[in-house]
């Protein structure tokens, strides 16, 4: 039988992502120390790592909101074209490499309408067939081609996203959880080849935390978007990546399947904040804890 592990890392190894050696400095703080990994096509990849782990730093490396202080982050789109992630500005990232990201703060425009959000999303190729005239915008075919099928990408992942119902209202009028469905909806209107989601489920109760799983796996399945997120919760990480990277530190400490990762002394010692040698000892105690619980009902 084939191991996940294999299935992961060897049978189907193709990365769309790969970083190598990344290292950032701020001042006397070595944020990210000679860290690597890859995020495979297709995939969904978690970055996970207690609170200043340097998961956003890595983030914002990738996404080139900071130029790291050494490193490679080479991106490979699906016609094999290359790209080097770290020398081009943040943009450039989203308009020519494809990457595109939503934030840990929800970033929408809220006076807008659901609809318009994405479509302000698709501004770039609208720009494009208007030709960057007035002109083009009112009269030429091209535009209104353009313009029809702007609306059809928004439908689309207005219904993906479980929101089509809501599509006049104000963004900011919409509760948590649709705020930060529609912001990955707008995201995916770019035709993003990776997808970079900052803690998605940060402040969702279960029924949404839910709904994002479903809407995270459909990326995955009908438009095959690799997706890399951060996230503190568990649940979803366990439950919806392929693949998992942990760090400490601003180092890797594991890398594999959720499985893998979720056993490993490591990864319990540096969420628990204990000692490696320790860690057997603290799960024996927490077995007997939920022996005990078990137990009583
Ligand atoms: N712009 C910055 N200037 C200085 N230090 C920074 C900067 N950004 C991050 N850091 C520091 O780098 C380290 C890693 O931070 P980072 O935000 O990447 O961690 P994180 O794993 O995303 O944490 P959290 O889970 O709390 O969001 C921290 O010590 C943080 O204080």
């Amino acid at each position: 039988m084939v191991s996940e592990t294999m299935t992961t890392n060897t049978m189907t190894a193709d990365p769309i992502l790969k970083v190598e050696h990344l290292s950032m400095r701020f001042g006397g703080l070595m944020a990210i120390n000679d860290f690597s990994f890859e995020a495979q096509r297709g995939e969904i990849t978690a970055l996970i790592g207690p609170n200043g782990a340097g998961k956003t730093t890595v983030f914002n490396c990738v996404t080139g909101f900071y130029k790291p202080t050494m490193g490679m982050i080479t991106m490979r789109q699906k016609g094999g074209k290359e790209f080097l992630l770290e020398r081009l500005n943040d943009f450039e990232i989203t308009r020519d490499a494809k990457v595109a990201r939503t934030f840990q703060n929800i970033r929408l425009f809220s006076g807008l309408t659901v609809l318009e959000n994405l479509l302000v999303a698709q501004h770039n190729t609208l720009m494009k067939a208007s030709g960057y005239t007035v002109l083009g915008l009112l009269g030429l075919p091209g535009y209104k081609k353009a313009a029809a099928e702007s609306i059809e990408v928004a439908r689309h992942w207005l219904e993906k996203a479980d929101l089509i119902a809501r599509a006049d209202d104000p963004a900011g009028d919409l509760p948590y959880g649709a705020q930060r469905r529609l912001e990955i909806a707008r995201a995916m209107c770019t035709g993003p080849e990776v997808l970079c989601l900052d803690e998605p489920a940060a402040g969702l109760n279960p029924r949404e935390s839910l709904a994002l799983n479903e809407l995270l796996r459909s990326i995955r399945k009908d438009s095959g978007t690799s997706i890399l997120l951060i996230e503190h919760d568990m649940s979803v990480v366990m439950e919806i990546s392929d693949h998992v990277v942990v760090l400490e530190y601003g180092q890797k400490i594991s890398d594999g399947t959720p499985d893998h990762v979720k056993n490993d002394p490591k990864v319990i010692a540096a969420y628990l904040g204990v000692e490696d040698d320790e860690v057997e000892e603290v799960i024996e105690e927490i077995e007997e804890i939920e022996g005990t619980a078990g137990g009583s009902h």
